[in-house]
């Protein structure tokens, strides 16, 4: 599968002012913890840049002049006390930042969550799952690192280093107009330097994506790679991948270094130049000893924001990208949505069940290919199951996809009860619409929460159970385990009851494996235990037997008697058990009729059944096949057990002789 670093970036790109303003929409809510943590390391600041004024009094005051010892005592004190207060206004800092950037950072992981079970399939389709974990762990760290610490020290030492210059000046005019020239100086140079690591930082982030990608896809399909040997293979892709994201890390730690080499050397020569300089004024008379002290305990004082700011800039930098990241999925337009007025839910239209209704329906993924479906007609009778047939490619999952609403016509319409899909909140028509897919997909819970999954929606559309605080159905927990037994019952899943801990038995990916056909019938509880008017099923029972899939259906028509059903079937025994039968050809729909009639008058039809017999031989050549290895199994079993005896034979007789 290839490997996409997700949404693309917008037409526009945003400059990092830009960009971090963006951040406010999360942050408003915790402003005034950030601005008091910003006013406290101010003032933790201002007192590291007060004690060498403190100097400047003591060497000129009481020290060298009055020789007063109280004095003396005094000063100490006060240093002291702000040194202490400094320390104290630093704790301040960390206790309001940090409640504040692990709160924005949570809301931003919610909201992207959100937003992901909101976005369509389409893009879930080509973005990959490492990315979209990145973006929701990686990222947003990086993020909370910068509103946390970056934001609040670039805003703090940027003071600091105004007001130290100023001090400087005030202290020693000449050395500090000196240090002011070198700091525009310095800042120029590092603006410059900016660039190559901002779009390192961004294909770092990007890359460590691709990699996060890697492993998950490597430890899903373990079992392909294994089988196939090509755990090599895997290994080498991995290890280039890594060794890009390596090279990429370098050269950000190369830019870091010279932005760093720069904020370091500047002000380092500054203050020998400022040495020699302010001794020949201090000879010359032209500043006394205590203002020389003074500029340079100040001059350390401002040095150390001076050098932080290489690392603040690469951090800052780093967020954006990051940001960046998070916000082109946040931004990304979803062309499914609700109608600001969203229409009732409709009744069924029929005593016999709900009907659904395509018109002229064409879905076209991109302009520049052909439709997939084009100018679909199609009704499904009321609580009847229609079984959709067709080649591989000729658009029966796409037209599956229409009917829950994961996917919306380019045009032409689809009617649930005489009323547009679009016409209803999604929700809606999520909970009459319930889907079962060949791709069982299974969450890390029980049993009993992975069947009733869908169950309080549909209750809530039937409006005859309780509701909670919200408006949402609650079942009963005995409503809830006859649903459930019902479920298991119909989709044949009595292996549940075997299970260790029966329906609260921990399943997918976390807890016990089940083989495919197991998890199918578990995905097709879930669809029925949901009751749904409208049950769209894309082949969910592939991996069972024929026996069970007739079984399964019987039980369906049992228990959804109402129940309008469209299935698409890769096997003439799925066909067989539906009451009519549609043919889609290159996405159009070329005929409709009983099996007997296609079969009768329609050739593609049985050009189709002909193709999946092929594809799934009938089950009494799979049990000839099975009896067939059997056989030879056991003769492999006999031919061992023939050679032991003679082996043992021949032992024997070695020890008689
Ligand atoms: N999101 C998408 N973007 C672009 N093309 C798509 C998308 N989804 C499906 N297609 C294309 O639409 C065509 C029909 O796909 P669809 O999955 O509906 O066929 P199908 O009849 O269900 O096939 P199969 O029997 O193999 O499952 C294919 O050519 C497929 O590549």
């Amino acid at each position: 599968m290839p490997v996409s670093p997700g949404p693309k970036r917008p037409a526009a790109p945003r400059s990092t002012p830009a960009t971090m303003l963006r951040l406010l929409d999360w942050v408003r809510p915790v402003l005034p913890r950030i601005v008091m943590g910003g006013i406290t390391a101010l003032l933790a600041s201002l007192m590291a840049l007060a004690i060498p004024q403190v100097l400047r009094v003591v060497i000129e005051g009481p020290l060298l002049s009055s020789g007063s010892v109280t004095g003396l005592v005094w000063a100490t004190a006060l240093v002291l006390a702000l040194g202490l207060i400094e320390a104290f206004l630093v704790w301040c800092r960390r206790v309001f930042i940090a409640t504040a950037a692990t709160g924005a950072e949570h809301d931003m992981r919610v909201e992207l969550y959100h937003r992901l079970l909101d976005l369509p399939i389409a893009f879930h389709n080509r973005t990959s799952g490492g990315q979209l974990i990145q973006r929701s762990m990686g990222d947003l760290s990086a993020v909370r690192r910068w509103v946390a610490f970056g934001f609040v020290m670039m805003v703090v030492s940027s003071a600091t280093i105004v007001v130290g210059v100023v001090l400087m000046i005030v202290n020693a005019w000449q050395l500090g107009l000196l240090y002011l020239v070198g700091a525009i100086v310095m800042v120029v140079l590092t603006f410059r330097l900016r660039r190559s690591y901002g779009a390192a930082a961004r294909r770092a982030r990007d890359q460590a994506g691709d990699l996060a990608t890697n492993v998950e896809e490597s430890v899903q399909g373990i079992r392909v790679l294994k089988a196939f040997g090509r755990g090599e293979d895997a290994h080498e892709d991995f290890f280039s991948q890594a060794d890009e994201l390596r090279r990429t890390e370098l050269v950000k730690a190369g830019a870091q270094a010279r932005i760093t080499a720069v904020l370091t050397i500047l002000p380092e020569s500054l203050l020998a130049v400022s040495l020699g300089l302010g001794a020949y004024l201090v000879v010359h008379d032209q500043l006394t000893i205590g203002a020389l002290s003074a500029f340079f305990v100040t001059a350390a004082v401002v040095n150390r924001p001076v050098e932080m700011l290489g690392n603040l800039l690469a951090m800052t930098l780093d967020a954006r990208a990051a940001l960046d990241r998070y916000l082109d999925v946040i931004d990304l337009p979803n062309p499914l949505t609700d109608p600001a007025d969203p229409a009732r839910l409709p009744a069924p239209a029929t005593p016999e069940g709900s009907t659904v209704e395509l018109r002229d329906v064409v879905v076209q993924f991109s302009p520049d290919e052909a439709p997939v479906l084009d100018g679909v007609d199609l009704v499904l009778p009321p609580g009847r199951t229609t079984a959709l047939v067709g080649l591989t490619g000729s658009g029966k999952s796409t037209l599956l996809a229409l009917l829950p609403r994961l996917l919306d016509t380019t045009s032409g319409s689809v009617l649930l009860d005489g009323v547009d899909v679009r016409d209803l909140s999604r929700r809606d028509v999520r909970s009459i619409v319930a889907p079962a897919f060949e791709d069982s997909v299974l969450f890390s819970t029980s049993v009993r929460d992975n069947v009733l999954m869908g169950a309080a929606a549909t209750a809530r559309a039937e409006s005859t159970e309780g509701t909670d605080a919200d408006g949402a159905a609650v079942l009963t927990p005995q409503e809830e385990d006859t649903r459930l037994a019902e479920a298991l019952e119909a989709a044949q899943a009595d292996f549940v009851a075997d299970l260790e801990d029966g329906t609260d038995t921990i399943i997918g990916e976390e807890g016990l494996s089940l083989s495919g056909g197991q998890r199918q019938r578990l995905s097709l509880a879930r669809a029925i235990a949901a009751r749904p008017r409208v049950l769209v099923l894309d082949d969910p029972l592939s991996a069972v037997d024929v026996a069970t899939e007739t079984a399964a259906t019987d039980a369906l028509r049992r228990l959804l008697p109402g129940t309008t059903t469209l299935v698409v079937a890769h096997r003439p025994s799925t066909v067989a058990l539906a009451d009519h039968v549609v043919v889609l050809e290159g996405g159009r729909i070329t005929g409709a009729g009983t099996h007997t009639e296609l079969l009768a008058g329609h050739p593609h039809y049985r050009y189709v059944l002909t193709a999946m017999e092929q594809e799934h031989p009938a089950d009494e050549d799979v049990a000839d096949a099975e009896q067939a290895v059997d056989e030879v199994e056991h003769e492999i079993i006999d031919e061992a057990e023939q050679e032991a005896e003679l082996d043992a034979r021949l032992q024997d007789e070695e020890v008689a002789r």
